[in-house]
């Protein structure tokens, strides 16, 4: 081979770690930048204007500091969340691309509320305690950091309430909707329809908006229940899923069972039980399933959101196909169904 080093595995990868570790020190920092954007309106304003605003543009509409402001943009542009067009033909401009049409705070996909509320103060204060939590079985991350669990938090705190509410419901806009197109036919038959622990009722206002013929029934917490907004068709009940839940043909999971653990899933499904017929009842869940081979490029959040349920939940966890089949099976349900949908969850239908 002469003088000519063949690059070996080990300088490869060496190579890769010397870029990864850097993207580890400075991990926060693109979300950092992402929720200032968000604050701003930088894409709102862009939305607005309708064509590639001018820095100089874009710094009157916010009333920004010019060079900050560049300096903000020249990074959010070299991450692909803006990019750079002709204005003129000696100036360019700022345009949206698809992913900053996700930071448009009333945008159809927005995923604006979800970044706000992961990176708000209170929803990273227990990632420091996660390194202990694991140590022990003492309190959970959260309630070290804030002396009460999320939902008792979010009851004495209503802004963070309504952040909770609104984060959840940019992720239910999208599911639902891959739900609808991909697997309508879940909903066949039922006339009724109870979405427990349905927040500000997004996911539910859809579902009757779809299939009209069905009732709603929008159950979750006294002061989460009071404060969302009422839609036509939909019935408003407020109280503890683990006491009771009410009756109608489905009951309907979006994001709720990952927050409990194996315990509390069995003693919630029970409560479903009761309240659905005997005969001919379902539960339908949308949540992540993880290891499942969905050959998409998702599967990934599932992990993250394994580790998010261990910082800001008591015991929740996301769940493997196995682990899914054991809470319905000791709550008494025997056959279930799983599919795939274009989203992070699968549907999983569950009967007595
Ligand atoms: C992660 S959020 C999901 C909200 C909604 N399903 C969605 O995806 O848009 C969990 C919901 O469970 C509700 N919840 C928590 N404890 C509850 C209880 N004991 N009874 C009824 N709902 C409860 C919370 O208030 C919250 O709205």
């Amino acid at each position: 081979m002469g003088d000519i080093k063949v690059r070996g595995k080990k300088e490869d990868e060496d190579e890769k770690a010397e870029v990864d570790i850097w993207n580890y020190v400075f991990g926060y920092v693109k979300i950092a930048v992402v929720k200032c954007a968000i604050e701003l309106g930088i894409a709102d304003a862009i939305d607005k204007h309708g064509s590639p605003m001018t820095l100089s543009q874009l710094t009157t509409t916010l009333k920004c500091e010019p060079p900050r402001l560049y300096r903000i943009m020249r990074f959010l542009v070299h991450y692909q969340i803006f990019k750079e067009e002709p204005v003129t033909q000696d100036s360019f401009g700022f345009a949206l691309t698809p992913l900053s049409r996700r930071l448009i705070r009333h945008g159809e996909r927005s995923m604006a509320a979800f970044i706000l509320l992961e990176s708000s103060p209170v929803m990273l204060a227990p990632w420091h305690s996660l390194s202990a939590r694991v140590l022990d079985s003492g309190n959970s991350p959260f309630e070290t950091a804030h002396g009460k669990d999320v939902w008792s938090y979010a009851e004495e705190n209503p802004r963070h309430s309504k952040l909770i509410d609104e984060a959840m419901a940019c992720d239910a806009r999208v599911a639902v909707r891959a739900l609808i197109e991909g697997c309508p036919q879940v909903f066949d038959g039922i006339k009724s329809l109870v979405d427990v622990g349905g927040g500000n009722g997004t996911a539910l206002s859809m579902l009757v908006k779809e299939f009209p013929w069905m009732h709603g029934i929008n159950f979750d917490l006294p002061h989460v229940v009071a404060v969302a907004p009422k839609v036509d068709g939909i019935e408003y009940v407020g109280g503890d899923m683990f006491e009771c839940v009410p009756k109608a043909d489905a009951a309907f999971f979006l994001w709720v069972l990952h927050d409990w653990d194996d315990e509390e899933c069995i003693q919630i499904l029970k409560k479903c039980r009761e309240a659905i017929p005997q005969d001919k009842g379902k539960v339908i869940i949308v949540e992540a399933v993880l290891e499942e081979d969905k050959n998409d490029k998702l599967e990934f959040v599932g992990l993250m959101l394994d580790m998010v349920m261990m910082a800001h939940t008591k015991k929740g966890k996301e769940r493997t196909l196995k682990e899914w089949k054991y809470v319905l099976g000791e709550a008494g349900f025997t056959r279930i169904n799983v599919k795939p949908i274009h989203t992070v969850q699968f549907i999983i239908e569950a009967y007595i």
